[in-house]
């Protein structure tokens, strides 16, 4: 377990991999904490680098009051990255996660050399659906979510498996506080034109039971960066590394090839 202090926030990371290696960042979604990427790790190429955090509000970084900006999980990446000495990382974000793999290219290239932007999009939805899940936390928890959010991270198969239990614990066991405080930095970002002006290597990556973000609305995404690739998983829903690791591994490994990364 390690952390940094960055004395206004402490975030919780993990490397895994040679330490010597080309960097792998991963960034994961709403409600998770960074064991969403455990069935992952093992599938990947000996040699690299992989770094993976949780994002404020979750897991066993730092909870500070709701709302939460996407400058400031851009910028939480950021310190983490520059404090570790990374520089030309692949970033794979999944869900919220790809927005900050998206507002991070953005802002620092020169960390990021190429992204996977994985069950994501510029915009993920409304500000009245955020508010209106924001409202149904304040008053019944996590729990008050918990089965309708199984539904979007997960294919029919995997939610009749016993394994669900564990991701809606994953689920039910993140700040309340922190889960609203991410809703909103969701709410607030559309990165439609920035991501538009993007031209780094990029992999898209959709779950073809995706509940949240739909392939459709990867594939657009992916569609505003010129050369991306696009990648559709048959049979995985929102978190396609939970459900299909080896089939995610081995479209990343064959995109890190392409871009000589490994
Ligand atoms: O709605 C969900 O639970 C899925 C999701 C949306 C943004 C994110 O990071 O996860």
């Amino acid at each position: 377990m390690n952390v940094l202090d960055l004395g206004d926030i402490h975030l919780h990371w993990r490397e895994d991999g040679d330490p010597h290696g080309a960097p792998v960042v991963f960034a994961n979604s709403l409600g998770t904490d960074l064991r969403m990427w455990d069935r992952l790790i093992p599938h990947l190429p000996r040699g690299l680098r992989l770094i993976r955090y949780d994002k404020r509000g979750h897991g066993l970084s730092a909870c500070p009051p709701a709302p939460y900006s996407m400058g400031a999980l851009v910028r939480d990446a950021e310190r983490l990255l520059d404090a570790l000495e990374i520089r030309d990382c692949v970033f794979v974000g999944l869900s919220v996660g790809g927005l900050i793999a998206q507002g991070l290219a953005v802002k620092r290239l020169d960390q990021v050399r190429a992204m996977v932007l994985s069950n994501t999009a510029a915009k993920i939805g409304t500000a009245q659906m955020w508010a209106d899940r924001v409202a149904a936390i304040r008053q019944g928890g996590l729990e008050a979510i918990a089965d309708v959010t199984m539904e979007r991270w997960f294919s029919r198969r995997f939610r009749e498996t016993p394994d669900v239990k564990l991701y809606r614990a994953m689920l039910t066991r993140q700040p309340a506080e922190g889960y609203c405080g991410v809703c909103a930095a969701i709410s607030g970002t559309d990165f439609l034109t920035p991501t538009s002006a993007l031209t780094l290597p990029t992999l898209a990556i959709a779950g073809a039971e995706d509940g949240a973000t739909p392939p459709d609305m990867v594939r657009e995404t992916a569609e505003l960066i010129r050369g991306a690739r696009f990648h559709l998983i048959r049979g995985a829903g929102h978190l396609p590394c939970v459900e299909k690791p080896q089939e995610y591994a081995a479209v990343l490994t064959e995109f890190l090839t392409a871009i000589g990364h490994v």
